[in-house]
């Protein structure tokens, strides 16, 4: 699991070590410089020869970069070094020159830029306030026109963060300075995870400098050892109601394919059985999937509104409030989130909504809570939070990363391993896989009541669960995904 903490909380963790002496900075640097030699090797360069250029800030973000510049320097790297912020942290400036580094004046900056395969991105870390300001926002916005009009792109590794994110709020506010690597030190933080901020930091490597936050973090990504805790997998004791029936209220004569998909995902999710209360799509979807039952029955999970119209929902409301007193968790997808502008002031966490960003706008604003569909797009963790505080539910806001919250716990930011799962039908598939895993573990969270935490740890092994099996170098259909969750279910035990 990745987990991510704010920089207040690694401020405060990280204050007591500095006080002691530790050498965070040179555990820090010596970090950065090895995962700079990485990706050279990787790329079929050794570091001796490399041009590498550091960008460094007035703070301890740019110590690092210009120790670990001081570290390549000795390796025999030819290494510039820029600070262009008017200040420079000394001590990692001193170690530079006596490694042997160039100081690049600012005239100089765009031409060096140009001529190196490595930048460093030491200008801020966690101690930036965004948005970026002059002089470094104008840096910053000419080292991106000079990587765009570069034949050969620099490979950018930032130290803690790409500079210009939002740190704790997954914001982006300003010019960014995008990365191929961030070397997030100790632990992640909400950035590097959450969308938009998260799309500019490539891929993150967390490296351990001796450093430990403690609590639970703000926000978090499963691996797939994570998802294999989670899932309940059958044992010689179980049959097909142990291991949990989905009832699906999804489909309609208008969207009749979204029965179809929703039942692919509940079964391809390991549901023990899966009825389907939607008489009109009921021949269709038995045509492929002959294992679903029709008619209504005992479910642990239900999961409705999928391909269902907001003209058609009132048939759902039978099965919402039914779930709902009997503490079953309930997947409320589509056209059936309007059920839910009227009244159900207090819904538990085991409801469990699946907007994207413009049914949630909307759910927002019929609470009072007027953002917009952009304002989401924003800063999709606050509204996540925002959402699952004013209706007590889980919120699974879909989109190329899942983001995920539910009223107590930490917010998920589940990326999807390749964009080509953005297709139809791909959201039904989801709410049928998450309706299989709540049903897995709908007898105990029947039990424990409200559900606190756990609804949004199953959607998110869900979003790692759809993002594998989504997994493509090419187009993939929404059936496909279905077909290909058993595989990832075996990827994910598999360890
Ligand atoms: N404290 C320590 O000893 C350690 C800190 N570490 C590093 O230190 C970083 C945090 O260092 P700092 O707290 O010094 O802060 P940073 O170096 O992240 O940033 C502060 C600098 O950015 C400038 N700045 C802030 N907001 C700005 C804005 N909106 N526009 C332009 N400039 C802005 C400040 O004037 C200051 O010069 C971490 O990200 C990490 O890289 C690591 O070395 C581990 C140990
Ligand atoms: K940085």
């Amino acid at each position: 699991m990745l987990r991510a903490y704010r920089s207040s909380e690694v401020a405060a963790a990280e204050r007591p070590l500095i006080e002691a002496g530790v050498p965070l900075m040179e555990r820090a640097s010596f970090a950065v410089s090895t995962a700079v030699a990485r990706e050279l090797k990787a790329r079929g360069h050794r570091v001796a020869g490399s041009r590498i250029l550091v960008l460094a800030g007035g703070g301890n973000n740019g110590g690092d970069a210009l120790y670990a510049g001081a570290y390549l320097a000795r390796r025999g790297a030819i290494v510039d070094v820029a600070c262009p912020a008017g200040n420079v942290h000394e001590g990692g400036y001193a170690a530079a020159i006596d490694a042997g580094c160039r100081t690049v004046a600012d005239d100089e900056l765009a031409t060096a830029a140009r001529a190196a395969g490595v930048w460093i991105d030491g200008l801020a870390g966690i101690g930036l306030r965004p948005p970026l300001r002059d002089p470094l926002a104008s840096v910053v916005a000419m080292l991106e026109t000079e990587r765009a009009t570069s034949p050969d792109e620099p490979i950018v590794v930032a130290v803690d963060c790409p500079t210009g994110i939002g740190v704790d709020d997954g914001g982006v506010s300003g010019p960014v300075l995008r990365a191929t690597v961030t070397v997030a030190l100790a632990v992640a933080k909400p950035g590097l995870l959450a969308p938009p901020a998260s799309r500019f930091c490539g891929r993150v490597e967390v490296v351990d400098i001796g450093l430990s936050v403690p609590g639970l973090p703000a926000v978090a990504a499963l691996g797939g050892s994570d998802v294999a805790d989670v899932l309940r997998v059958p044992d010689a004791t179980d049959h097909k109601y142990t291991r949990g029936v989905v009832l699906l209220g999804t489909g309609s004569a208008e969207y009749p394919g979204a029965a179809v998909l929703t039942a692919g995902g509940a079964l391809g999710g390991g549901a023990g059985m899966v009825r389907l209360d939607s008489p009109d799509v009921a021949s269709l979807v038995l045509r492929t999937y002959p294992e679903v039952v029709t008619g209504m029955g005992r479910a642990q999970a239900t999961v409705i509104g999928s391909g269902v119209p907001a003209t058609d929902v009132d048939r759902l409301r039978g099965p919402l409030d039914r779930a709902l007193a009997e503490n079953y968790p309930v997947v409320v997808d589509a056209g059936a989130l309007s059920l839910l502008k009227d009244g159900y002031e207090d819904l538990p966490s085991t409801a469990v909504l699946t907007p994207h960003a413009g049914e949630l706008a909307e759910l927002l604003s019929a609470r009072g809570e007027g953002l917009t569909r952009s304002d989401i797009e924003a800063a999709p963790i606050r509204a996540v939070r925002l959402a699952a505080t004013v209706t007590g539910a889980t919120i699974v806001l879909k989109g190329g990363t899942d983001v995920i919250a539910g009223p107590d716990g930490p917010v998920y930011a589940q990326p999807a391993r390749s964009h080509w799962r953005a297709t139809a039908g791909a959201g039904d598939v989801y709410a049928g896989l998450l309706g299989a895993l709540l049903a897995g573990a709908g007898e105990d969270l029947a039990r424990a009541g409200r559900g606190y935490g756990q609804p949004a740890l199953l959607a998110a092994a869900a979003s790692w669960l759809h993002a594998e099996a989504a997994h493509s170098d090419g187009p993939i259909r929404a059936g496909q995904i279905a077909e290909r969750l058993p595989a990832a279910i075996a990827q994910a035990l598999r360890g």
